[in-house]
């Protein structure tokens, strides 16, 4: 048996084809939806990511500005860049790319976003939305995972999903919607005594820890599906994920490459949020 791929890339051009057309039935009201990405600082990887943010906002038809601010920048003059694009009615979604340097509280910059722009949904009020099953924008990789998910017809309602890594914009909200579609939830962590005995027990296996090739075969139950949110390099300096892929695909009854699984599905999301946010201007 080899695992099915789950495309992310091909789920997202699907998708980006249709948001096209929303964009276009909105222009005939006089709005553009648009998206304010601040990046502070050079960071390689993230001004990769921020052009690709960018690339796919133009593609769609979202307006999309960009602030770089150099390393140094103060808290304050941050969150005053964040006021302003808070006050901005052109302005629907506003995201501040992570990492943050380190005179930067990230938890202060987060708050400062209001959370009717907040199309990260990184805001406390929409994170406690998303607990309590409120409509609101949700995270974008999660909310991309259990996309992928339904497009793929994996059952969730019933299924043990297990995720491995427990950070803020990952682990946390991905165990947090799954309960919200009823599957049963584990989460694993560093301090996690027996990993092994805990992820073969998983029926969707979702992994966010940034470990190259962590999980192999002995890891994972035959016929499970996997979930590669990793973004590593390996030895040679290609990119790759948590999981090994070559390791687990025999067994595996899905997988999400890395590149092309679950990447592009996080941009994709945040530019549905940034139209839904355009679609409630009043
Ligand atoms: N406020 C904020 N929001 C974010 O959503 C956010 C962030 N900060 N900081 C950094 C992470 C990382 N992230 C990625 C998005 C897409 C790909 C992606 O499209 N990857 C491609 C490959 C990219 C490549 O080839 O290097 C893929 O998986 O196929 C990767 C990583 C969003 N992040």
């Amino acid at each position: 048996m080899t695992a099915e791929r789950m495309n992310g890339k091909e789920l997202a051009a699907t998708k980006h084809a249709e948001m096209k057309v929303r964009v276009s039935e909105l222009a005939k009201s006089g709005i553009v939806p648009g998206l304010a990405v601040i990046l502070v600082g050079d960071d390689q990887a993230s001004q990769t990511y921020v052009r690709s943010k960018q690339k796919m906002c133009e593609k769609v038809g979202i307006h999309s500005i960009l602030k770089h601010l150099p390393a140094d920048t103060t808290e304050e003059v941050l969150l005053s860049h964040i006021d302003e694009l808070n006050n901005d009615p052109e302005i629907d979604g506003i995201l501040v790319q992570l990492p943050l340097p380190k005179q930067i509280s990230e938890q202060a910059v987060i708050e400062a976003i209001s959370p009717e722009k907040d199309v990260d949904g990184f805001h406390p009020i929409n994170i406690g939305k998303m607990m309590t099953g409120e409509k609101t924008f949700l995270p974008c990789t999660p909310h991309g995972i259990i996309e992928l998910l339904k497009a793929s017809e994996v059952q969730i309602a019933g299924s043990h999903a297990v995720v491995v890594g427990r950070s803020n914009i990952v682990g946390k909200p991905v165990g947090q919607l799954l309960l919200n579609e009823h599957a049963t939830v584990t989460y694993c962590h560093s301090r996690t005594v027996d990993l092994r005995a805990i992820t073969t027990q998983a029926d969707i296996l979702v992994v966010a820890v940034g470990i190259a090739k962590l999980i192999k075969k002995e890891d994972i139950k035959p016929g499970a599906v996997i979930i590669d949110v990793g973004m590593n390099r390996d030895e040679n300096g290609k990119l790759c994920g948590d999981v090994d892929f070559d390791d687990v695909e025999d067994i595996a009854s899905h997988i999400t490459p890395v590149p092309g699984g679950v990447g592009p599905m996080t941009i994709t999301m945040l530019l549905e949020n940034t139209i839904e946010s355009a679609l409630n201007r009043s």
